[in-house]
């Protein structure tokens, strides 16, 4: 199955990674896997560290060499440092961070963070930030104190590449050259297959109920468990059911009850929706929904779920069998806008499976569900269903931004489009529309909004708070972190000029009762090139503590919670 990964193997030519010591050949090491550093001050630079070896074995692969600067000369981002568009320096390090502020007592509990950290290999560039190998961050809280750990997900992907020197797998633009026209025929065979397809879990990470941590993407096969004190790549999570199918949903929903996720069916379009228990590995069908119009189902990056019903969307972007087979990335890469076919929502029973409501909407673009709930009348009736997302106003061009050549070259332009919180209203009484507004005035948060999370507490119902990234501009990505009230219609915003945040992450407190009763963490990538942790506090929204890292972290996406046992 996994042909063309194995013919490359033999063909390609031998790794030229810089090796660990020649990065660190000013400090003095024996064995060079885990670092404990202590800084000597709060003001301490990177040369000031003092760095003692805690662990024993030698890492496993030495760490490719950072690739070369951006290209774009007598831009901002040149002047400044940033290194959130820069491959990961080296395959990992651990150690304890010196803590500005104080970090409650209470957060006690790991926050990962998975992401796309590595796009280059060798000489070669990756052109699509969400092609770069998985990079696993960790976030070790405990009684006050925090260690940071960071290391690469071995995925079969990411081990052919560094084996190879070159791309093995499918990634989510760039494709692996054909050596000759046999190699041609068997890349097609193993598109069908799925054997071509990455394995590489750059998304997110998830906790399931049962304990298990996983690192997910698109593809299926890209779901792999991950240990989550040490990063160790454990295994692929194999789901022992007949499904098959090559994709699905990069955000399951996930508690300690279920997991439930959406296989966009691309023969017969349509999705079936799935649901896995905790401790298994065998995922049932809740129901299936048949698209409504074009010729492949809506991508679907993520879906929202209320107490009784899992919400399907049918976007215009939708996937297209032509561009899935073409070498070159395309502008939309692996996807063809269809406003012709119109955007849909459907909404489906979670205990029967029965479609309750399927109605036309307005035309959207979304990765990124935030929340869905049920509106009841006054005799407690379900009148509607309410979902909301990161909208980016029906405009397709948000995947173009997000290349790394226009990452890597801000010159002070406005360019990131503008963004709002897409409030989708579905009727449950047959009507054949749906409404789709901003939930709030999109200058609240400068027009940008993405990468969101909510107190997991209040998943598929009412609620009042989401946690994003928006924008202060001019900016080419979103760099604010943001709070944003759905009852006020109100706003609060943190902001570091020149710095690019991740996904602020929530974090309840233990024994809260109100919904923002806890912390937001998030990743932040400054504009001196350095990194730190930051914790807000989830009321206020004012910073309470951060904790430099050794060296900047490259952009992640999405991150989980692991609360102490
Ligand atoms: C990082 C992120 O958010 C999205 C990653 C998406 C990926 C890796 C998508 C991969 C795909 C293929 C390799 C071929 C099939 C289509 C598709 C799922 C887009
Ligand atoms: C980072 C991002 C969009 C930012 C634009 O505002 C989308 C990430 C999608 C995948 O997880
Ligand atoms: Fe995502």
């Amino acid at each position: 199955m996994a042909s063309l990964a194995f013919s490359a193997t033999k063909t390609c030519s031998t790794p030229t990674y810089m090796t660990f010591f020649e990065k660190f050949d000013h400090v003095k090491h024996d064995n060079p896997i885990f670092w404990k550093v202590n800084f000597t001050s709060n003001k301490c630079k990177k040369r000031d560290l003092i760095i003692t070896n805690v662990a024993t074995k030698p890492p496993a692969v030495a760490p490719p060499a950072p690739p070369p600067p951006a290209t774009t000369t007598n831009t901002v981002q040149s002047k400044r440092k940033l290194v959130a568009w820069t491959s990961v320096k080296q395959e990992r390090w651990q150690g304890e961070l010196e803590v500005e502020g104080e970090i409650p007592l209470w957060l006690n509990g790991t926050y990962l963070r998975n992401g796309p950290g590595l796009w280059h290999l060798g000489d070669y560039n990756f052109r699509h930030l969400f092609d770069g190998y998985a990079t696993l961050v960790r976030l070790h809280f405990e009684n006050g104190r925090l260690i940071m750990g960071h290391r690469q997900l071995e995925s079969e992907a990411y081990k052919a590449a560094k084996k190879n020197n070159k791309l093995c797998y499918r990634e989510f633009s760039e494709v692996p050259k054909p050596d000759n026209f046999l190699a041609y025929i068997g890349d097609m065979a193993n598109l069908f297959s799925g054997a071509s397809l990455t394995d590489n879990a750059n998304t997110g990470v998830v906790k399931l109920g049962d304990g298990r941590v996983v690192c997910l993407t698109e593809t299926i096969k890209g779901s792999i468990v991950v240990d989550p004190k040490t990063l160790d790549t454990i295994g692929k999570f194999q789901y022992d059911d007949n499904f098959g199918g090559l994709i699905h949903s990069a955000h399951p929903i996930v508690n300690d009850e279920e997991f439930i996720t959406l296989l966009p069916d691309l023969i017969n379009p349509g999705y079936l929706v799935v649901r896995m228990e905790p401790g298994t590995n065998e995922r049932k069908v809740i129901g299936r929904v048949d698209c409504r119009g074009g010729p492949a189902p809506g991508w679907v990056h993520s879906f929202p779920v209320t107490e009784h019903y899992v919400i399907v969307p049918e976007m215009p972007l939708r996937y297209c069998a032509q561009n899935l087979l073409r070498a070159e990335p395309t502008p939309l890469y692996k996807f063809q806008w269809h406003p012709e076919s119109k955007g849909f929502m459907h909404v489906m029973c979670k205990a029967g499976g029965n479609i309750v409501a399927s109605v036309e909407v307005p035309l959207y673009v979304t990765f990124h569900f935030i929340n869905a709930y049920e509106e009841t009348d006054e005799d407690g009736r379900i009148k509607a269903v309410i979902a909301d997302c990161c909208e980016h106003n029906a405009d397709t061009t948000i995947l173009e931004k997000l290349r790394l050549q226009h990452l890597r070259s801000f010159n002070g332009e406005d360019v990131l489009p503008d963004a709002r919180v897409g409030r989708f209203t579905i009727p449950l009484d047959g009507s054949p529309y749906g409404k789709l507004e901003a939930a709030l005035n999109p200058d609240e948060h400068g027009k940008g909004m993405d990468m969101c999370s909510i107190n997991p507490a209040y998943l598929g119902k009412k609620y009042r708070y989401a946690y994003a990234c928006g924008a202060q501009r001019p900016c080419n990505f979103p760099n604010t972190l943001t709070k944003v009230d759905l009852v006020d219609k109100k706003a609060k915003n943190w902001y570091d000029e020149g710095s690019v945040p991740s996904e602020p992450f929530f974090v309840a407190r233990p024994g809260a009762t109100r919904e923002d009763d806890g912390v937001v963490i998030s990743i932040i990538s400054d504009k001196n090139g350095d990194g730190y942790a930051l914790v807000l506090d989830g009321t206020t929204f004012e910073e309470i503590a951060r904790a430099k890292f050794p060296y900047g972290l490259p952009y992640g996406l999405h991150g989980c919670w692991v609360p102490k046992k």
